[in-house]
């Protein structure tokens, strides 16, 4: 069967189903440009999905790769997140080849977003899904006449058997804001992280690639133009605080998300940005 991309409805919302000859399969949700669910050739999920979640487009879909957009978190002013997460963007570019199925959608500045954010911008993201690999590239555009801020993030929720029994591999050595131990700052100094109780971590800096290690299967994280790295998992008590959760949902999922969070992009007038996060089935 050669590659494809079909137009889906996926719980009541328009997506896109994309297949490659080799057997991976994505679904894209125009709501949020958000990749709900992968699986490369083998047939195994890659990302978390909440059973919980909503689609009726009234808040953000809890799982897959949100996009976080002007605004990472509580990081200024917005909604938390921002806003791209929770409206339509436009299907721009579809493509296939042999191995390949890829998808441009993208966003920009109207009434609404001007009404919380003043900036005129561009944004666009690119789905790739090619042999074991997904690779998101998010550029953000400036098309008005003065420099504009942001933060953001590819908010990934990698789906894990056991989150207890995962070892997330190559943060040693970084510094992080702690955001469970009120934004204390601290140094990692474990060879491996552990998720043994809540996590939310903003690493800084980080430039090397990550492996996510279960007991019989791993995925390598990558990330460019994106220089922090977000770790969290909401553990019990913070779990059931969140709605869309299921009470045992914390131990099937991890976010490691390809952040710029702790130092704003600043963005000139008529020029651009990018950032990119590759995940790779091993
Ligand atoms: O519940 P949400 O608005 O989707 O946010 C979920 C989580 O996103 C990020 O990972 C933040 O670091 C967390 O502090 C936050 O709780």
């Amino acid at each position: 069967m050669p590659s494809l991309i079909e137009h889906i409805d996926f719980h009541g919302q328009p997506a896109l189903h994309l297949v490659t000859a080799a057997g991976a399969r994505a679904i894209v949700s125009l709501h949020g440009a958000q990749v709900l669910s992968w699986i490369p050739p083998g047939g195994e999920e890659r990302l978390y999905l909440s059973p919980l979640a909503r689609f009726d487009g009234s808040a953000a879909i809890r799982g897959g790769v949100p996009v976080c957009f002007p605004q990472f978190a509580e990081l200024g002013p917005l909604p938390r997140h921002g806003f791209a997460r929770t409206i339509s963007w436009s299907l721009t570019a579809e493509r296939s080849g042999k191995d390949f199925a890829l998808v441009t959608l993208t966003l920009s500045d109207s009434d609404a977003t001007r009404a919380l954010w003043p900036y005129p911008f561009w944004a666009e993201l690119g789905i790739l899904i090619e042999d074991s690999r997904l690779d998101l590239e998010l550029e953000v555009e400036n098309t008005g006449s003065e420099a504009l801020e942001f933060t953001a993030a590819l908010h990934t929720y990698l789906a894990v058997r056991e989150v207890e029994q995962s070892r997330l591999e190559g943060l040693h050595g970084y510094t992080y804001h702690d955001q469970v131990d009120a934004g204390r700052t601290r140094r990692d100094s474990g060879d491996v992280l552990l998720i043994e109780a809540e996590t939310d971590r903003i690493y800084h800096d980080v430039k090397r690639p990550l492996l996510l290690r279960e007991y019989d299967r791993s995925l390598g994280v990558n990330a460019d133009g994106f220089s922090d790295v977000v770790v969290w998992n909401p553990w019990v008590e913070r779990s059931a605080t969140i709605a869309d959760l299921p009470a045992d949902g914390f131990r099937r999922m991890l976010c490691v998300e390809a952040a710029a969070a702790h130092r704003p992009v600043r963005v000139d007038a008529g020029e651009s940005w990018w950032g990119r996060q590759t995940l790779v089935a091993l």
